[in-house]
């Protein structure tokens, strides 16, 4: 089994080229104004065009207006969408590109009938429902409400860490792992430091993950 990793949340390029020497197959940058990990067009276009080859670019969005994912679109070259609102699948499509559907996940959420719903998607990204908070809130969620058969890739994210990444692998077996908060900086008090990323963080997330694969 060979696990794709994400790294998101990057607001530095030199965050963003660490996560990929240290072997991250994508990065994602935050195009959502109130998240502490937002980016701006200019901080997007440097850290896109720093990259090595073959990492994967995906831009996040929140129930953004059409003309600001198109205006995102002509100025930064991005490969992914990742749609983390109620956007409607007709809405996720329209841009050309390959998307993802973010769902947060909570009991009760019929996630077949979601996968049927978002079947255009490239993959659906499983995410913790926290009310009022559409993402990078570093919190999990049972990862048993995840049906045995989706027909789409499953990439699972929300409060992943280098301590619990196995085992989430283990329990959920998805295409790939998102990760934010688990990989972040800390700072002197002990706090930490949205869209700063600790190397030593991402250095162990990316071998646990590499050490499954064969
Ligand atoms: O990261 C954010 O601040 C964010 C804000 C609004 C929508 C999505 C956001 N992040 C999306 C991600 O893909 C995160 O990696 C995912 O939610 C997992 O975050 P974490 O639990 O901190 O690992």
């Amino acid at each position: 089994m060979s696990v794709r990793v994400k790294i998101c949340g990057l607001t530095q390029v030199d965050d963003a080229l660490a996560a990929a020497r240290l072997g991250a197959d994508a990065i994602g940058l935050v195009f959502y104004a109130p998240s502490p990990r937002a980016v701006t067009v200019a901080q997007a276009r440097a850290i896109v065009a720093a990259l090595p080859p073959m990492v994967t670019t995906v831009g996040l969005f929140v129930d953004a207006a059409a003309t600001e994912v198109q205006q995102v679109l002509g100025q930064v070259p991005l490969d992914v969408l990742q749609f983390h609102g109620d956007e409607s699948a007709d809405y996720c499509a329209r841009f050309g590109r390959p998307w993802w559907k973010a769902l947060r996940v909570r009991p009760g959420l019929d996630l077949s009938a979601a996968a049927a719903h978002y079947a255009a998607a490239q993959a659906l990204l499983l995410d913790a429902y926290v009310p009022g908070v559409p993402g990078g809130t570093g919190e999990r969620f049972d990862w048993s409400l995840i049906p045995p058969a989706l027909p789409l890739p499953v990439i699972l994210a929300g409060g992943l860490t280098p301590d619990n990444v196995r085992t989430a692998i283990d329990s959920a077996a998805p295409w790939g792992v998102d990760v934010s908060g688990g990989v972040e900086a800390i700072d002197d008090q002990g706090r930490k430091r949205p869209g700063i990323k600790s190397a030593a963080a991402m250095a162990a997330l990316i071998e646990h993950v590499r050490n499954l694969r064969s």
